[in-house]
């Protein structure tokens, strides 16, 4: 029986999985000296449907990691999988529609105004009549929270936090099983960062998203990720939920979520959760 059954459960599990890291070797060259390994033999899986959030120290290869499931890094060594096809094939016309991503900045066009922001990938694409674009653009922007009347701003008369919106909206605009997130809340107050976290959290559950987020901000990891996934020494030394991932014994564990940051993070969200449960 155990035969049979293992290879069923080996598919399942493959089934599930949105992208598979396996072997992945990054290596960047320095001037005049040794090549620097950042990544050494590293494996990753992110299934289907949850939120996995990649941490580690500074330098430790987050960005590097992220921008080669994207298609936009090519690894010195190691196969990246996306939604089943070679992560090469994303950097193809109408990746959009598969993968939507929302860089640390925002990245929008300044010479553009909200909505042609937002319509871009559509646009590029040609898949569409201009009128669709244009239409399907203004319900994200409703769903992302905007108001119709902030369709015709320029990027420069906007709010950090609706930067963040209209690039939400963007990657969004093709409706992509997968989002990646690069410190999505880096740079915002307080207040605008929770209203952001709220608004990823809500879209998460109502599309169904599989969300692959970089962040060192304790409130958005502790609000949104299902599994973490920690990288240091070149690979990811553990990748689980939070309660597993705080028993793993490592320094930077330690450091990053035990520290004093991470001790005021977690009783913040423990009385969060607190007064919900008693709403
Ligand atoms: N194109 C490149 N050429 C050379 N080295 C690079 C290149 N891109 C990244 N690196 C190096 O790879 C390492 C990992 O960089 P990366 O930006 O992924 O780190 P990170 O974990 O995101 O760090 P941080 O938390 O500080 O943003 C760094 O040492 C960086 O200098």
């Amino acid at each position: 029986m155990d035969v049979v059954a293992a290879p069923a459960a080996d598919r399942a599990r493959a089934a599930d999985a949105v992208i598979e890291v396996r072997g992945l070797w990054s290596v960047f060259p320095t001037p005049g000296g040794s090549p620097v390994v950042v990544h050494r033999d590293l494996d990753l899986t992110v299934r289907r449907g949850e939120v996995l959030t990649l941490v580690g120290g500074s330098g430790t290869g987050k960005t590097v990691l992220l921008r080669q499931m994207l298609g936009l890094n090519r690894p010195a060594r190691g196969r990246i999988t996306v939604l089943g096809r070679p992560v090469a094939e994303l950097t193809s016309a109408g990746a959009a529609a598969r993968v939507g991503m929302l860089f640390q900045q925002g990245a929008l066009f300044s010479a553009f105004n909200v909505l042609d922001n937002i319509a871009l990938p559509l646009r590029e694409t040609r898949a569409v009549p201009d009128a669709l674009a244009r239409e399907a653009a203004l319900l994200k922007l409703q769903m992302v929270g905007l108001q119709p009347g902030d369709a015709l701003k320029m990027p420069a008369e906007l709010s950090g936090g609706m930067i963040k919106r209209v690039a939400l909206a963007r990657a969004l605009v093709m409706d992509p099983p997968l989002l990646m997130l690069d410190e999505p809340t880096a740079g915002l107050d307080p207040d605008s960062s929770d209203a952001f976290v709220a608004l990823l959290r809500s879209l998460h559950q109502e599309l169904g998203l599989t969300v692959v987020m970089v962040t060192h901000d304790l409130d958005t990891l502790f609000e949104l990720a299902d599994r973490v996934a920690v990288l240091a020494e070149q690979h990811v030394i553990v990748c689980a939920p939070v309660p597993e991932v705080l028993a793993f014994d490592h320094p930077f564990i330690r450091h990053f979520f035990l520290g004093e940051r991470g001790q005021r993070a977690m009783e913040l969200l423990n009385t969060r959760r607190h007064t919900e449960k008693g709403q």
